[in-house]
């Protein structure tokens, strides 16, 4: 599954042309399906349609038809001017003996319910004059709103802000980045029967999805034994950063690590968990590191001015790594990309803005273009660019093209100290495993979002996800985990 921009969706679109799909059968398709949906929600009310004159008007022509063919009360407020599958829209509508009113006549009325299909993907610049009035007063009346495909007006300013937002097709950058996602409201994706070879685009983003990251969960074979499961080390810990290794190890853990060995500085309070094996140490080497048995290592959490020390002595162990935290500097990433071994870094946007030289604020607007020119600079690497929503980017060795994803699980109440370090710790398990670094962090991500998401209330903690992830495990294993876009998500 691929996340769109609204020229990418416009190429699916005339894709879906040439293989000879009728465009009238995708807009039709568009305008029943949101309907329904918008029956889901608000029956009962009053429905009012309005419609711009491209093809997100002519979506909402359809819907209004097909409402009042199903017996609802429907107005209907369009701009002048439908041309094509719109204009074919409008004379099936006419055809119903439904009355299609000015937009400029509309005003809010008590106990209705707005179909926004003014704009979607065809809007060229912000909305001005009469445009930016019309959703400036549709938002102040308080009204619930439906938006076809995306809220007119977005990606700029005034827009929409939309109760429910059912998305044609495929989801856009719209519909997953901040602030754009909240003025979406609930989002729901609806295919409208687009043929899939139309949506193959490999060189978009791929949308993390249950399927997808079901398919990558290790298998446990029923002979398993601790040491053949996947050995991971953590290494880290730093004066008064003695919770980041213990948490690392316990996301470890409990992502099904057979065993766990955390290392630390031996005058450094580090309280591992009781089933990880201890090795504090008074120096970083490779020697050291070495008395751990690992398949693989995660580096750098709460590591403070060791953190450069520890991962290039950890290098030395040349197993699949993950950089965290205080390992994230460019003469260690410069080390592990010249090393060809699988590696992953996972920076916030302030690790991030160290090493790109930008500002946390630039990198957290842009995060798809920031983990791109990482991904560029250190060929190998896999970036893992956390955030609301974490981005993924890896240019493989030898190649020019930049393999981007953007992770679809998390919330906002996991903007809490700690839970990087147990990300880190999960991605370090799955690479124990055997997954490739690609699929260990496009998994790991996931599956600690998804951790995240069983409880969405304020207050949580990282180590309460940690103890989360083998419900979240199992819940991917049993296909129950839902895709924030599905029906019956919430
Ligand atoms: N993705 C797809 O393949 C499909 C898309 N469909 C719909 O088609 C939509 C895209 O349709 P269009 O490309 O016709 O575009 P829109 O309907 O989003 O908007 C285009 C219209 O807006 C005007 N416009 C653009 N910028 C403006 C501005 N700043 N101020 C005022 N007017 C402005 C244009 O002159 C044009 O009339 C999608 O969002 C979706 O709703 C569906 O009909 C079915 C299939
Ligand atoms: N708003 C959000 N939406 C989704 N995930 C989030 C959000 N805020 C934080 N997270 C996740 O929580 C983790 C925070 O990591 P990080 O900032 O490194 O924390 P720490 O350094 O305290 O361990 C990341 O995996 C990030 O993706
Ligand atoms: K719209």
């Amino acid at each position: 599954m691929r996340l769109f921009t609204a020229q990418a969706m416009r190429e699916a679109d005339r894709k879906a042309i040439d293989l000879g799909y009728p465009s009238l059968l995708l807009m039709d398709a568009a305008g029943r399906r949101t309907a329904k949906r918008l029956l889901e929600r608000f029956a009962g009310r009053k429905i009012v349609v309005l419609c711009g004159k491209g093809n997100n008007g002519g979506d909402g022509l359809v819907a209004a038809r097909w409402l009042a063919h199903w017996g609802h009360e429907v107005a209907v407020y369009a701009a002048e001017g439908q041309e094509g599958d719109a204009a074919m829209a409008q004379q099936a509508l006419r055809a119903h003996g439904l009355e299609i009113n000015p937009l400029s006549a509309w005003k809010p009325q008590p106990h209705s319910v707005v179909l926004d299909a003014l704009f979607g993907t065809g809007l060229r610049g912000p909305l001005e004059g009469f445009y930016a009035e019309l959703v400036e007063n549709i938002n102040q009346s308080g009204l619930p709103v439906v938006a076809v495909d995306m809220p007119s007006g977005l990606p700029y300013q005034p827009h929409i802000r939309a109760n429910l937002t059912v998305a044609l097709a495929g989801l856009k950058n719209e519909h997953l980045f901040y602030p754009h996602r909240t003025a979406c409201g609930r989002i729901l994706l609806d295919s409208i029967g687009m043929p899939p070879r139309a949506l193959d685009n490999p060189h978009l983003p791929e949308l993390l999805s249950s399927a997808n990251m079901r398919a990558l969960l290790p298998i446990r074979p029923g002979n398993a034994h601790k040491g053949s499961v996947g050995r991971v080390l953590v290494v880290g810990g730093y004066r008064s950063y003695t919770g980041a290794p213990s948490l690392a190890a316990l996301g470890a853990y409990r992502t099904g690590a057979g065993l766990v060995t955390v290392a630390y500085p031996a005058d450094c309070d580090v309280v591992p968990p009781l089933e990880a094996v201890r090795l504090p140490l008074f120096e970083w080497n490779t020697a050291n590191l070495q008395m751990a048995r690992a398949d693989a290592v995660a580096v750098g959490m709460g590591a403070g001015e060791g953190g450069v020390e520890a991962a290039l002595a950890a290098l030395g162990l040349a197993r699949p790594t993950v950089l965290d935290a205080d390992a994230l500097h460019e003469r260690v990433l410069r080390a592990y990309a010249q090393s060809g071994l699988p590696s992953i870094i996972t920076p916030h946007p302030g690790e991030a803005s160290r090493l790109l030289g930008l500002s946390a604020e630039q990198i957290a607007r842009f995060p798809l273009e920031a983990a791109q020119t990482l991904a560029q600079r250190y060929p190998g690497l896999v970036v893992v660019l956390k955030g609301g929503p974490t981005v993924l980017a890896w240019t493989p060795p030898g190649t020019s093209e930049t393999r981007m994803a953007v992770n679809s699980t998390g919330n906002p109440q996991m903007a809490t100290g700690g839970m990087g370090d147990v990300l880190a710790g999960v991605i370090g398990a799955l690479l124990a495993a055997g997954l490739s670094a690609w699929d260990a962090a496009r998994l790991g991500v996931y599956l600690h979002g998804l951790a995240g998401d069983q409880s969405q209330k304020p207050g949580l903690l990282a180590h309460e996800v940690a103890e989360t992830l083998p419900e979240a495990v199992e819940q991917l294993r049993s296909g129950s985990a839902r895709d924030f876009w599905e029906p019956g998500y919430d």
